[in-house]
């Protein structure tokens, strides 16, 4: 029966039983007891132990007090030197609690939770101290491997670059990291329990709840479209993912934002660039830009003194006359004595662009204006804002562009293909055309509203015909020009070759005359320049006469001709488009009108 058993023994027996490593010492730090519990954590059994103060060895390799032996002697100041954590509690009874990571006489590494109380007399001496020993190892490396992770969570939330908030099931901010302090202009703890609506524009606040509230797996993207506002109330466009989890029964939502306006403003740099690259590239490759202008015609003086009035005016010019006689180099001359010379001249060939582009190409578009429209695009209006736009063979431009390019210089405004935003330039237009503009109107193909407003300063630049004067001189700057580009010894022109060169009637104008020279430098043997080979070559009557027809069947024949004379090849010295004494683009698309194909590879 219990009620038989001494005090002592039923003690003894209670303290053996414990499943918690348990010893006792006397008040001479001899171990009284020493239970099973205790021989299984240490692997000394009772019998080595009792009666000896070799405690120690259970606990460690070298002697050192232990927390019993500590209390005995009431030396509890040392604790902090022996344990990590250590504490009194007086909850239950008075005992002490220590914690640490200690090494077993085996080599195990342990973390150990140690309670040592004092047995006292009935005068309240101590005459005992029970100490028992628990193994937290595992719940310890459990803790510090979870510690280790939210540490490497937190920096690697910390580090990332884009903003990542954690919402609750009523949108209240749990985690605001590092990026997102930055990009809203908060700090993260008054963020926190916020509702993350706050840096939403009002606006798209109910868009935004509805992205928080997916339910979609993994994940719902807002690629573009919303606005977030920072602490400061400073707007900007970002893209989201809303990734909706569910922790404990509660519903959360994670949103990665990233702030787009640099991007965005990197990608409108980017095609602007894009454009005058383009536009650059263009116009270093076309030889003719900007050259000297040469002439000693009387004919063309007069033009000279019109252009040197106009040019710091900001009116509209319309130079006329045909093709090759320097219209274009006419418009840079206008652009340079303008004061408008720091903004670009920009030029658009109306004739070498397709009908459906062309609007683009002047006035640009939105991406996804139209198929192909991949990005957003400058048109040819805005690079020339603060210079000049030239449209050469302006006569060619289709009704709707017509129209658009009548209000865009009436209002100096427009909108991109595709935009809604009106764009204000300001640019200074010159026009030229080989086409009869008046009979173009009258013909009902050309806007009349429009062509007075091109037609407010006409300048006619007279055909090379009709200032045979300039010939030689031309002759004789092209010569020099062609030598030093081929490195030829080439110093003058044959004086039989020059007579005929003044002769000819150079429907071609300036370009012919120019073409023809080219080639006959390529062809050159000595220091005089012979032209009948090179003219020959682009001469019309070297070749049979073309069958008569429509105006329309004698161009297609005449270029059909050259083409075969050529080989096929359109461009280049020795191109079609030099012999015709055009643009090689005019030609591309004159081409195209008179529905003769590609050139096939002769
Ligand atoms: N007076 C000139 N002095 C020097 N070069 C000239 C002169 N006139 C024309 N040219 C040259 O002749 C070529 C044709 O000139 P330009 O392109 O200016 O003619 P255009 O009238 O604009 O022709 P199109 O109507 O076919 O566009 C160019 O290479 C240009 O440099």
């Amino acid at each position: 029966m219990l009620d038989d058993l001494d005090p002592k023994t039923f003690a003894a027996h209670l303290l053996q039983q414990l499943p918690v490593p348990t010893f006792v010492l006397d008040g001479r730090h001899r171990v009284s007891m020493w239970n099973r519990a205790c021989e299984q954590f240490t692997g000394i059994a009772a019998a080595d132990v009792v009666g000896t103060d070799q405690h120690w060895r259970g606990f460690y390799t070298e002697r050192r007090p232990c927390l019993a032996d500590l209390l005995l002697d009431g030396e509890l100041g040392g604790l902090s030197q022996l344990y990590a954590h250590a504490a009194r509690s007086t909850y239950l009874a008075d005992t002490w609690h220590a914690e640490n990571w200690g090494v077993m006489p085996d080599g195990r590494p342990v973390y150990v939770a140690v309670v040592a109380g004092p047995i006292t007399d009935a005068q309240g001496r101590v005459v005992a101290v029970v100490e028992s020993q628990r193994d937290m190892t595992a719940q310890k490396l459990a803790e510090q491997a979870l510690q280790d992770s939210e540490q490497r969570l937190s920096a690697i939330l910390g580090s990332a670059m884009d903003a990542i908030v954690t919402v609750d099931d009523r949108h209240r901010i749990t985690l605001f990291n590092a990026a997102a302090q930055r990009m809203f202009r908060c700090a993260a703890d008054l963020a926190q329990d916020q509702p993350l609506e706050r840096f939403i524009v009002p606006s798209h606040r109910a868009l935004f709840q509805q992205f928080l509230d997916t339910r979609q797996a993994p994940a719902a993207w807002a690629p573009q479209g919303l606005i977030a506002q920072r602490a400061d109330g400073e707007a900007f466009p970002i893209e989201a993912t809303f990734s909706p989890l569910e922790l404990a029964g509660r519903r959360y939502c994670t949103v990665i934002l990233r702030d787009v306006n640099d991007r965005r403003q990197a990608e409108q740099a980017l095609s602007r660039l894009q454009s005058e690259k383009g536009y650059l590239e263009e116009q270093a490759n076309s030889d003719h830009n900007f050259q000297e202008i040469v002439s000693g015609a009387a004919e063309m003086a007069a033009v000279f003194e019109q252009i040197r009035l106009v040019a710091p005016a900001d009116t509209p010019v319309l130079l006329l006359g045909e093709t090759g006689t320097g219209k274009e180099l006419l418009a840079g001359a206008i652009h340079n004595l303008s004061g408008r010379q720091d903004g670009m001249l920009v030029k658009v060939n109306c004739a070498a662009l397709p009908a459906e582009l062309i609007e683009s190409e002047l006035f640009g578009h939105e991406k996804g204006a139209f198929t192909g429209a991949t990005q957003q695009r400058k048109g040819r209006f805005e690079l020339a804002d603060g210079g000049t736009l030239f449209l050469d063979e302006v006569g060619e431009l289709p009704p709707a562009a017509q129209a658009k390019l009548l209000r865009a210089l009436q209002e100096q405004e427009f909108e991109r293909v595709g935009g809604t935003v009106t764009l204000k330039v300001n640019v200074r237009l010159i026009a030229a055309t080989n086409r009869d503009l008046a009979e173009e109107v009258a013909a009902g193909r050309f806007r009349a509203d429009l062509y007075y407003r091109l037609n407010v300063f006409p300048v006619q630049v007279p055909a090379l015909r009709e200032r045979r004067s300039d010939v030689p001189l031309l002759a004789r700057h092209f010569l020099a020009k062609y030598a030093k580009k081929f490195g030829k010894p080439v110093t003058d022109i044959a004086p039989a070759a020059l007579a005929r060169l003044s002769d000819y009637a150079w429907p071609g104008n300036v370009r012919e005359l120019q073409n023809v020279i080219e080639r006959a430098v390529i062809l050159a043997r000595g220091p005089l320049l012979e032209i009948d080979q090179a003219l020959s070559l682009g001469l019309p009557d070297s070749r049979p006469a073309a069958p008569a027809g429509t105006l329309e069947e004698v161009e297609r024949n005449h270029i059909l001709q050259v083409l075969e004379q050529t080989g096929g090849v359109i461009a280049g010295p020795r191109g079609a488009a030099a012999v015709l004494g055009l643009n090689p683009n005019t030609l591309r698309s004159r081409m195209q009108k008179l529905g003769i194909a590609k050139p096939r590879s002769y």
